[in-house]
């Protein structure tokens, strides 16, 4: 395989590509090979302002369109990124590293269902009509105007559209920011959305690291920013967002929960746990980092998972029978090393991976570490990276606290097969996302989003409309209007 064409500029602005090389270079390194595979620039103050303005003069002729016209664009798009699907995912393949087999049925594929569920559902955008006596009330369902979507660098067509799709549906406009470590695929959006009919000025794409995305969360234009990332960059974003009183979704990092009872089934289970962990390497947000496993079952669990993953395939994304690829980055490799050596002095009993991979590119290999104590560093902060941490447990009680005791809240599994404990224990997770018996599964369909510090607001599903429209309501009188005096 051959990296595809690659966008032919750095920003996407009024419907074009568009080159400043004023602004700073950023290399876009290959994590498979350490190789840099383009160089972007990031968006200078003059592009800043050129992607505001356009995206502010198109919003009202957008918004002015029918929701039918508007969905029309979007699910042509749709079609166009599954027509294009193996070209895309080749080349998020080099932009993240995360292997072609998983690409080629997650990430475009993912942003496609987006755009179909919400082009679909733009013209079912309605207010309602509320009858009080003679008079009467309606609402209207009105855009927030400008939304600026900045992402993080796990799933970079899937996050542009998770954020894109909705705010256009809507009758917003957007300019995404895509993260600095992964720059190339929100281009290729834009490209794929205009080439299927949408306005000039109504999704731009505007490189560069946690300044530009700054820039644009404070300017007084932007109504609504939406941001994936972690907790400390969402405090930032949340604070800067709140001095414009803008509306916001956040969504962010956790450390989720994932409960394994003694009549579960075991196979299932490390399935779950294999696709809580190490699925995209272990950069998933919603990963089910704290695996409790009941003490009955719990070397049965570890034999099992470690024959499971010796049986990964660690190698070269692009081959398709590849199943585990490097680490995005450099630095997210040493970031996860060194949790793993705290791990290690923390004394908790490694079972398989934990160092290095002697090879060329950013390979940890699936690590996992049994006996954690809940105290322990690798049991409490996101590491972002192929780690799972296994904890026992033998009371249902004690593990439903154990497991909500983290100031995160994005996701959490439980695996019975006694179901009605599997509702009690879904309805006392303190979390956003929730699976019985399955993980980390993520239809459009389906809300999306954290609480407590994992974030605010929902992606995704008819929730979604809430959080990228505002209902205005005009009462109506009927009749004379009497006054005091
Ligand atoms: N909840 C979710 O849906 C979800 C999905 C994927 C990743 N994440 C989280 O993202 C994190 C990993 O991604 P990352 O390392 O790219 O996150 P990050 O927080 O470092 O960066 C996220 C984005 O924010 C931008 N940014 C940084 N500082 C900013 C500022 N002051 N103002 C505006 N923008 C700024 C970055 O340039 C980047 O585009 C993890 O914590 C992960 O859990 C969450």
């Amino acid at each position: 395989m051959t990296c595809p064409t690659q966008p032919t500029a750095s920003h996407f602005i009024n419907g074009a590509y568009i080159e400043d090389t004023a602004g700073a270079p950023i290399e876009v390194i290959y994590p498979a090979t350490g190789e840099t595979i383009a160089t972007v620039h990031a968006a200078t103050p003059a592009l800043i302002e050129q992607a505001i303005a356009g995206a502010r003069a198109a919003q009202p002729t957008w918004a002015a369109m029918t929701g039918t016209e508007r969905g029309r664009i979007l699910r042509r798009a749709a079609d166009i990124l599954r027509e294009r699907n193996h070209e895309l995912s080749v080349l998020e393949t080099y932009d993240t590293g995360k292997p072609y087999q998983e690409t080629s049925v997650a990430d475009a594929t993912s942003g496609a269902d987006a755009l179909e569920y919400f082009g679909g559902m733009a013209a079912t955008l309605t207010g309602e009509h509320i009858q009080l006596g003679e008079d009467w009330v309606y609402t209207r369902r009105e855009p927030l105007g400008l939304c600026v979507g900045i992402g993080a660098w796990n799933y970079p067509i899937q996050i542009a559209c998770w954020k894109g799709a909705p705010a256009l549906a809507c009758g917003n406009t957007m300019i995404f920011k895509p993260s600095e470590t992964t720059p190339l695929c929100a281009l290729k959006v834009a490209e794929i959305l205009h080439e299927a009919g949408l306005p000039a000025g109504v999704f731009n794409v505007l490189q560069g690291l946690g300044e530009v995305g700054a820039a644009l969360v404070t300017d007084p234009r932007v109504d609504k920013v939406s941001l994936t990332g972690s907790v400390p960059t969402g405090r930032k974003v949340y604070a800067a967002a709140a001095q414009g009183m803008k509306h916001v979704t956040m969504e962010l990092g956790g450390k989720s929960p994932l409960i394994i009872f003694d009549d579960a089934d075991i196979e299932n289970a490390v399935s779950g746990a294999i696709l809580g962990n190490f699925y995209s390497s272990g950069q998933v947000c919603s990963n089910g980092t704290r695996v409790f496993v009941h003490k009955a079952i719990k070397e049965a669990f570890l034999d099992r998972l470690g024959a499971r993953l010796s049986s990964a395939v660690i190698g070269d994304p692009m081959d398709p029978n590849t199943s585990f690829g490097p680490m995005v980055s450099e630095r997210q490799m040493t970031i996860v090393l060194d949790y793993i050596e705290k791990g290690k002095a923390e004394c908790a009993r490694l079972v398989c991976g934990g160092a290095r991979l002697d090879r060329e590119g950013f390979y940890i290999p699936p690590t996992v570490f049994a006996d954690v104590t809940d105290d322990m560093v690798i049991a409490r902060e996101e590491i972002f990276g192929p780690v799972m941490a296994v904890l026992d447990f033998e009371d249902e009680a004690d593990v439903m606290a154990r497991a909500n005791d983290t100031e995160f809240g994005l996701a959490a599994g439980v695996f019975t097969r006694d179901l009605a404990r599997a509702h009690r224990v879904a309805a006392g997770f303190e979390a956003g996302a929730c699976f019985i018996n399955s993980y980390n599964d993520a239809p459009v369909e389906a809300p999306f989003g954290g609480v407590k510090a994992s974030g605010v607001g929902r992606e995704n599903s008819k929730a979604a409309v809430e959080h990228y429209s505002q209902v205005k309501s005009v009462y109506v009188r009927m009749g004379d209007l009497e006054a005091p005096f």
